[in-house]
């Protein structure tokens, strides 16, 4: 199966030794991960999955807003002074000739001013015949011109620019392109995500017998790839068959062949080839794992094959002919995470024009003796600003990422107790905190020092701690 990177050789590859595969390094595998990709062009996107996107370039009016003059009430239009013969609703109206109208109609020809309606009265004139007369609560030379009516062009006139380019896109924004007269508007692109999630063992719900295991990549990796900027665009269970790896890899890359939804005629994430399709499972070198040689017969090259890090060595990054990437993730899940995390979030950062993912450093809150050769990815739990490593987390486990407050970058000589280690944050969590620097700590401790003799010289008593303490990340 996978071969330890432990054991790879320290020596360059010589005629005589076979060739054998070196792991890159964990900043290697992310730096290879990030330079591997080239931002995706712009694309056209249909209103309703714009939401977020980083507009490429103006919105502007595509016609006056609004683009006819309307009634802003529920009334009459009017032409001139009343009282006023009715006329029908929508033709032209003569000088003293009213016609019925609505909130958003059409102000007709002719018409001056809207008169509201509770402003209004209906009566008859000397020969009997209907007239409309101002009432109500009409104000001496109500309707004044132009009262009530919303002219055109009012919110903008066509080609005025509404939103500048580089926006990301909130709802009002939708709305107001949607008034401006657009179906879809041209945005950054961000890389289509397709999932391949594999082994015959794997079930989707209720409890697994023996032998069998619960599914944890559909219901994480999805929200994962959002949070890292990717889109998803669905996914597809196979067994472990080379012929399911093969022709799953071909399916769920390429278009689905789904019917294009209605809408602005640019076709939807479903129907959309991916830019990267995240296999799970698979990369390990035994008779069952079948990534590595699916990607060499699609005539795909291996970028990365296996990290020198533990947990997730054997991630793959490949890259089929088309430019598509295949980015295989080892089959236990916190593995699959932090294979995600090192090779993952760095190549989708790329590809959706991000930057190369920050990494902070975070006092050691523990003594990690060195481990030769590999660099470990340990979540941790902050414990009074220090990172103490997390519980339960075996490459198979999950419990303790899903309590951790990022991941300690631990590297292969280990870490001293207080020393700064690198760590990166959870896609779903906090940014890891910054140290304080060395003066501001020491000046609050001296300050935290006086105010507790205070406290206690006026109390009587010994010192107690400001608050209550939360020893619940000791549990892991
Ligand atoms: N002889 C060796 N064996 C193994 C090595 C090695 O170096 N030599 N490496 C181990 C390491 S480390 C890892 S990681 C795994 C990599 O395994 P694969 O990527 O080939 O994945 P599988 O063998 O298919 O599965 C591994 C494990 O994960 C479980 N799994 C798979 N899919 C899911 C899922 N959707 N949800 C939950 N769990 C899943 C699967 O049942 C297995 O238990 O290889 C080691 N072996
Ligand atoms: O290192 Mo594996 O990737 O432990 O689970």
């Amino acid at each position: 199966m996978t071969a330890d990177p432990g054991d790879a050789p320290d020596h360059p590859e010589t005629e005589q030794t076979p060739a054998r595969h070196l792991a890159h390094t964990w900043e290697e595998a992310r730096t290879v991960a990030f330079e591997a990709a080239t931002p995706i062009p712009a694309g056209r996107v249909p209103l309703q999955h714009a939401l977020g996107r980083i507009l490429a370039e103006d919105i502007t009016a595509l016609q006056d807003m609004p683009h006819y003059a309307s009634s802003a009430m529920d009334g009459w239009a009017v032409n001139g002074s009343g009282p006023w013969i009715l006329a029908e609703a929508g033709h032209r109206l003569a000088p003293h000739e009213a016609s019925p109208i609505v909130t958003g109609g059409l102000i007709p020809p002719g018409a001056k001013a809207v008169l509201r309606s509770e402003n209004a009265v209906l009566g008859t004139d000397d020969d009997g015949l209907p007239v409309l007369m101002t009432g109500g609560t009409a104000r001496p030379g109500e309707p004044r011109n132009g009262q009530h009516i919303r002219k055109a062009a009012e919110e903008a006139s066509q080609g005025e620019v509404l939103v500048k380019v580089g926006i990301r896109l909130n709802p009002a924004h939708l709305a107001l392109a949607a008034l401006a007269g657009h179906d879809a508007l041209l945005v950054q692109g961000k890389p289509l995500v397709k999932l391949l999630l594999t082994g015959s063992e794997v079930v989707s719900k209720g409890l697994p017998e023996p032998g069998k295991v619960r599914d944890t990549f559909s219901h994480q990796l999805p929200a994962v790839v959002e949070m890292l900027g990717g889109i998803m665009g669905g996914q597809e269970k196979i067994g472990d068959s080379y012929e399911e790896w093969l022709n799953g890899l071909e399916d769920v890359a390429l278009a689905s062949g789904a019917p294009e939804p209605e809408g602005a005629g640019v076709p939807v994430p479903a129907v959309l080839p991916a830019d990267v399709v995240i296999t799970t499972g698979g990369t390990g070198r035994s008779g069952t794992d079948h990534l590595r040689q699916a990607v060499a017969e699609l005539g795909g090259r291996l970028i990365i094959d296996g990290v020198a890090m533990r947990p997730g060595h054997p991630v793959v990054l490949a890259e089929l002919p088309d430019g598509r990437f295949v980015l295989g993730l080892p089959g236990n899940p916190l593995a699959a995470m932090m294979a995600l995390s090192t090779v993952g979030e760095p190549l989708l950062a790329a590809l959706g024009h991000g930057k190369m993912p920050p990494v902070q450093e975070v006092p050691s809150g523990t003594t990690i003796e060195p481990d030769p050769g590999r660099t470990r990815l340990m979540p941790f739990r902050l414990l009074y600003g220090m990172a103490s490593p997390a519980q339960h987390t075996g490459p198979g486990m999950m419990r303790g990422l899903a309590s951790a407050d990022g991941v300690m970058i631990v590297p292969p000589h280990g870490v001293q107790l207080g020393e700064p280690v690198p760590a990166f944050a959870l896609p779903w969590g906090p940014p890891v905190p910054v140290p304080e620097a060395a003066g501001a700590r020491a000046k609050a401790k001296a300050a935290s020092r006086t105010a507790a003799r205070t406290d206690a010289k006026s109390a009587g008593k010994p010192a107690a701690p400001a608050g209550p303490v939360d020893w619940s990340a000791l549990l892991g």
